[in-house]
């Protein structure tokens, strides 16, 4: 059926590179962990920068896709989601990140599949690994939630399935917005909303230990997300970096309560490249554990993964959401120019 977990069963990610490091262990930084960064730049004051949105203002749709075309970056406040819950998945993310290295390997994501604990999927596309380990959901946690906490899963559950039914709307009304903001029939605006109530987004947990010199160290590689829409929380703790080629790597600076919304590549290919997706990367720091977590949400992988806007000259060519998908997990960073045409 129409999910991203059967797109890893094609391409498994291979066991002996899933395993992240114990970094409890650890008291410098291994050659294996240390990078050649290109540096940020912190001539521009970033907060100022990027769109920080209140999506109760009355002009909040024009200012969501004004954003989305400008930066493919930008972030939500006052977007109904509670602030107790979000404190709840973050408390329930740390929980499970300082259980002890071998408790979260008994729940480590096995080669073939998409849910559990491991490295980012994007990993094996690297000679050096990234300062950070993961715990991605997709269907129900219990499994795995049983295995790590046989006799108190249910707060751990309970919250995540909380977190995803409040997140889905939320990223609906979004991509609305934005897809209302092409030219394209209110059907197919219609349809694409559709689209997404067949598949269950996934639930990314994001772990980056304190690291010992995070000068030389990446918490995740530069990267865009594969999907529609990303909506992170960072947790308070600066870490996330964006990337454009006019201004190089600035800060996504945390705004308490805030979602930062990242356009995906799937919707770059829709808007025919009028939404750029994100480029992004992820610093870590000396002392503080940080935490984030995302909701990504995606289409039907049934769904066609080509430009709406018939009036156009497509930019991409077409084809689903499951083959671009596909691509992605093949060709990491070089996908999008794959499918350019
Ligand atoms: C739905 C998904 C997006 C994601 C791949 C995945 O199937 C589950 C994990 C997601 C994640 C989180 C960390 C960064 C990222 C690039 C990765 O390696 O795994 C994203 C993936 C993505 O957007 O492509
Ligand atoms: O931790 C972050 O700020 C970003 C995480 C991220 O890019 C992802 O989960 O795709
Ligand atoms: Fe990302």
């Amino acid at each position: 059926m129409g999910s991203i977990t059967e797109v890893f069963k094609n391409d498994p990610l291979h066991l002996d590179s899933a395993i992240p490091l114990d970094f409890d262990t650890l008291k410098s930084v291994p050659e294996s962990h240390e990078w050649a960064l290109e540096p940020s730049n912190h001539s521009l004051d970033s907060s100022k920068m990027l769109p920080v949105i209140d999506l109760t203002h009355p002009d909040a749709p024009h200012l969501v896709a004004h954003a989305a075309r400008t930066w493919g970056i930008f972030q939500i406040v006052n977007h109904g989601v509670p602030l107790g819950l979000m404190q709840s998945v973050e408390s329930e993310a740390r929980r499970l990140f300082n259980l002890p290295t071998q408790d979260k390997m008994k729940v480590l994501r096995s080669p073939e599949n998409l849910a559990g604990y491991g490295v980012a999927r994007i990993a094996p596309f690297y000679d050096k690994c990234m300062w950070h380990e993961g715990f991605t959901i997709h269907d129900s946690c219990v499994g795995h939630a049983k295995i790590l906490w046989p006799h108190d899963y249910e707060s751990f559950c309970n919250t995540m399935m909380e977190f995803r039914h409040k997140m889905k709307p939320l990223a609906d009304q979004l991509l609305h917005y934005l897809l209302k903001s092409l030219n394209i029939p209110g059907e197919l605006v219609q349809i694409w909303a559709e689209s997404t109530d067949k598949v269950s987004g996934t639930i990314q947990l994001n772990s980056y230990p304190p690291c010992p010199d995070p000068r030389h160290v990446l918490g995740l590689a530069p990267h865009t997300d594969t999907l529609l829409l990303t909506l992170l929380n960072q947790c308070q703790i600066s870490g996330l970096q964006y990337f454009r080629d006019d201004i190089g790597w600035i800060s996504v600076p945390p705004v308490p309560g805030a979602f930062v919304v990242n356009v995906g590549d799937t919707l770059e290919i829709l808007s025919n490249g009028k939404f750029p997706s994100a480029y992004h990367r992820v610093t870590v720091n000396e002392n503080k554990h940080r935490i984030s977590y995302a909701y990504f949400h995606g289409p039907s992988m049934d769904s066609p993964a080509e430009p709406l806007d018939k009036a156009e000259k497509p930019l991409y060519r077409s084809m689903t959401v499951r083959e671009y998908c596909a691509i992605k997990a093949k060709h990491n960073e070089e996908a999008l120019g794959l499918v350019k045409l």
